[in-house]
């Protein structure tokens, strides 16, 4: 079974606040976005494997780190996934990037994949796949079944907010990616949003209600 990791670093804590509040409008509402996923970069890469190199400081040798695992791969859901990109590509900018556009049917809230461009070598990279919502968890489900199918065999799940639902049938689904989450929320309500949530994450990123 994956692990789920909440990450309750004050910072992270402190701006979700923000991001949660329904007066917080459409530019500081990205510019959040775009801060907690910086900061959750580095908490979701602490334990990447690094190997000792020599360098030349002006001053003479010394022994450094750097880092020796697979090369990383950012995958963002679109369109909300796009928010946390650029915070993330800050802290890893040699990233590959690739997309998976999915929709929820407000309706049936079953996903339609639209889009996938994928790195030529997903296979051999670790890809963190980004999504700020985990609420039924079709989406992520079914992009990860997309990634999986397209021959992508290492990853793990970023998102901002998720409710219990969702990380069941993540973890039920695909027991080898392990969820790194900012907050996960008491439930979902009737309408497939998670409470309290954050509301609806695209239309707050980029104002389209
Ligand atoms: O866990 P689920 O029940 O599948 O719901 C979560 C999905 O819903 C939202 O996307 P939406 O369909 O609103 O598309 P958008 O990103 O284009 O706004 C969100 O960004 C997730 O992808
Ligand atoms: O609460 C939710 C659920 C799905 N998608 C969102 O953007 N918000
Ligand atoms: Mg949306």
């Amino acid at each position: 079974m994956s692990t789920v990791h909440v990450l309750n670093h004050p910072l992270i804590q402190h701006k979700l606040s923000y991001i949660r509040d329904k007066r917080t409008g459409t530019k500081d509402f990205r510019a959040l976005v775009d801060e907690v996923a910086a900061l959750m970069a580095f908490e979701v890469t602490r334990d990447l494997p690094v190997e000792e190199v020599e360098v030349e400081t002006p001053v003479g040798p010394a022994t450094v780190k750097k880092l020796s695992g697979k090369k990383l791969g950012l995958i963002p859901i679109l369109r909300a996934g796009i928010g946390m990109s650029e915070g993330i590509l800050r802290m890893i900018p040699a990233a590959r990037v690739g997309h998976v556009g999915l929709y929820r049917d407000p309706e049936t809230l079953q996903p339609h994949e639209y889009y996938v461009k994928l790195p030529n070598d997903v296979e051999e990279r670790e890809l963190l796949v980004i999504d700020p919502m985990l609420a039924t968890g079709g989406s992520v489900v079914e992009a990860i079944n997309s990634l999986k199918k397209r021959g992508a065999k290492s990853m793990r799940l970023i998102c901002l907010v998720a409710a219990p639902e969702g990380v069941r049938y993540v973890q039920e689904a695909h027991p080898d990616v392990d969820i790194y989450l900012a907050a996960l929320d008491e439930k979902l309500n009737e309408k497939g949003y998670i409470v309290p949530g954050l509301g609806d994450a695209g239309d707050r990123l980029f104002g389209t209600k």
